[in-house]
C-alpha cells in the first residue's frame, strides 16, 4: 500500500547563546523558532477504526511534539552546559526555565536532539521522515531520516 507523509508545524519562542562562538550569537538572544515535523506511514484502512483513513491523527503528533519539545522550550533559555553557573539559579522567577544541554544549541544540534525524542514516542508503524527548524525567517536546518540510515 502507498505511503503518505504528514507534516505538522509548531512555533515557540526560545533564547539561547552559542558558547565560545566568534560572533554576536555568543550573547543570550532569542528566536521565534518554527519546527516542521514530517512523519511517514500507510493510511489506516480499517473502517471500524476511528482513525480510519489516517497515517496518524494530527492530534497525536501534536501531543508528542508539544510534550517533548514545545512545552519545555517555549519561553525557555537553552545554554551549553559549559556555561552552567549556580548564580543563575539565585533568581528563580527569571531562570526557572533554563535548560543546560550537553551540546552547542545550534539549529543542527537541536534537530538531532528533537529527532531522538520524537522517534522514541512514535508508534511502531510510523517513521519520522523529516524535521525542519527555522531559527530566523531566512536561516534553517533540516534532518532527513534517509541521511541517517
Ligand atoms: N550553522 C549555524 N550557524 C549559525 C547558527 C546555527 O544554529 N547554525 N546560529 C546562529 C545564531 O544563533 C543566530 O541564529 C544568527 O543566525 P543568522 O542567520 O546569521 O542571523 P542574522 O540575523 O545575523 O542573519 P541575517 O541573514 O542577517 O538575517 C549563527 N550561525
Ligand atoms: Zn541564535
Amino acid at each position: 500500500m502507498s505511503k503518505i507523509r504528514l507534516t505538522k508545524e509548531f512555533r515557540f519562542e526560545m533564547a539561547h547563546a552559542l558558547w565560545n562562538y566568534d560572533g554576536l550569537c555568543k550573547h543570550i538572544h532569542g528566536h521565534s523558532y518554527i519546527l516542521q515535523v514530517t512523519v511517514i506511514g500507510q493510511p489506516n484502512d480499517n473502517e471500524k477504526d476511528p482513525k480510519c483513513g489516517m497515517v496518524m491523527d494530527f492530534g497525536d503528533l501534536k501531543k508528542i511534539v508539544k510534550e517533548e519539545i514545545v512545552e519545555k522550550l517555549d519561553h525557555a533559555i537553552v545554554l551549553n552546559q559549559k556555561a552552567r553557573n549556580q548564580h543563575l539559579f539565585e533568581i528563580p522567577q527569571m531562570f526557572d526555565k533554563i535548560h543546560f544541554v550537553p551540546y552547542q544549541p545550534t539549529c543542527e544540534n537541536l534537530l538531532l536532539d528533537f529527532a531522538q525524542k520524537i522517534q522514541a514516542r512514535l508508534p511502531e508503524n510510523i517513521a519520522l521522515h523529516k524535521l525542519k527548524l527555522n531559527e530566523t525567517a531566512n536561516s534553517f536546518a533540516e534532518w532527513y531520516a534517509s541521511d541517517n540510515l
